[in-house]
């Protein structure tokens, strides 16, 4: 059985082990991490079943197959590659790091060195498949919007600098246009799925970001649209966020939870 060891015992975190624990994903919990002991304690008193182990990463990976991170764009820098030299796969949540070509190009040799697969779920957007398909050809542009009520924005480094005072805005604003190498720093813990979009697409610099907060909004929204030479499409989903994250949709925690699920799945089926 696939064992797995999870850095990050947050939002996504709690989801992923919880469905462990019950079932939902064939695998063993052998162990977990996290800065904040506080939510290492508040995770292990959920689960049911499972007794991970609690230990840092130069541990955890001498004792696991899979390492899931679901922590922050720094865990990547910290983490990924130690996990590699060890020659486990890992599966990433904070795709955003990635706008760091160096970070990528290394990512990528040490799992091609050490014959290991790095796995980035869709996260919390959809038609990822129609993109993935639509890049075997041209493609002329893509674009994201994504809408969240303005608490869903909090904190974000390009809110801070700016001073951008997000309880006085009272109708639908644009808060942020550009390419995603730019959003992806500005907005680290929001969109990742930008992140994920440029990989599967036209890379960092041409795919381009809308942040919009809407204070009429409960639910985060994310519209990609595509134009290529296999004509164009537009998706949109309106997910909700998670209770105790309201930055991270619930569907990025499931999303995780599927990629793990068809890891286990002989049948593998979409794009
Ligand atoms: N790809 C996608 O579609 C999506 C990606 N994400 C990303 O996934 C990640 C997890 O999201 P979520 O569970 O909602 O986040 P949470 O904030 O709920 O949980 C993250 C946890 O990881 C801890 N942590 C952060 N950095 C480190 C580190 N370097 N070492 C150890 N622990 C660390 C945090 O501690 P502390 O509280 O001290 O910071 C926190 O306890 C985030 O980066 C988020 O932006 C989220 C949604 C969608
Ligand atoms: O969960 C979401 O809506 C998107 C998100 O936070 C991210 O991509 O980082």
């Amino acid at each position: 059985m696939l064992s797995i060891g999870l850095i990050g015992c947050g939002t996504i975190g709690t989801s992923i082990c919880k469905a462990i624990d019950d079932g939902t994903i064939e695998a063993e919990l052998v162990a977990i991490y996290d800065r904040n002991l506080d939510d290492v304690d508040k995770l292990l008193s959920t689960l049911k079943r499972s007794k991970p182990q609690v230990m840092e990463v130069t541990e955890m990976v001498k004792n696991i197959d899979l390492l899931v991170e679901c922590a922050s764009q720094e865990a990547v820098y910290e983490i990924i590659p130690s996990a590699l030299h060890a020659h486990c796969d890992v599966m990433i949540m904070s795709v955003g790091a990635f706008s760091d070509e160096k970070l990528y190009k290394t990512i990528k040799e040490l799992a091609k060195e050490n014959k290991c697969k790095v796995y980035l779920p869709s996260g919390a957007i959809v038609g990822l498949d129609g993109l993935k398909s639509a890049s075997a050809e041209k493609i002329y542009s893509v674009t994201l919007t994504t809408q969240k009520p303005p608490r869903g924005l909090a904190g974000a480094p390009y809110i801070i600098r700016n001073k951008i005072d997000l309880d006085k805005i009272t109708g639908k604003t644009v808060i942020f246009e550009g390419p995603a190498s730019e959003a992806v720093k500005a907005f680290p813990a929001n969109v990742n799925v930008a992140a994920t979009i440029s990989l599967a697409g036209i890379g960092f610099e041409k795919t381009k970001v809308k942040i919009v907060a809407n204070p009429a909004l409960t639910r985060n929204i994310h519209e990609i649209s595509v134009e290529g030479s296999f004509g164009e499409f537009t998706t949109r989903v309106e997910n909700v966020p998670s209770p105790s994250n309201p930055k991270s949709s619930y569907l990025a925690s499931l999303s995780a939870i599927a990629t793990l699920r068809k890891l286990a799945d002989p049948i593998q089926t979409g794009t």
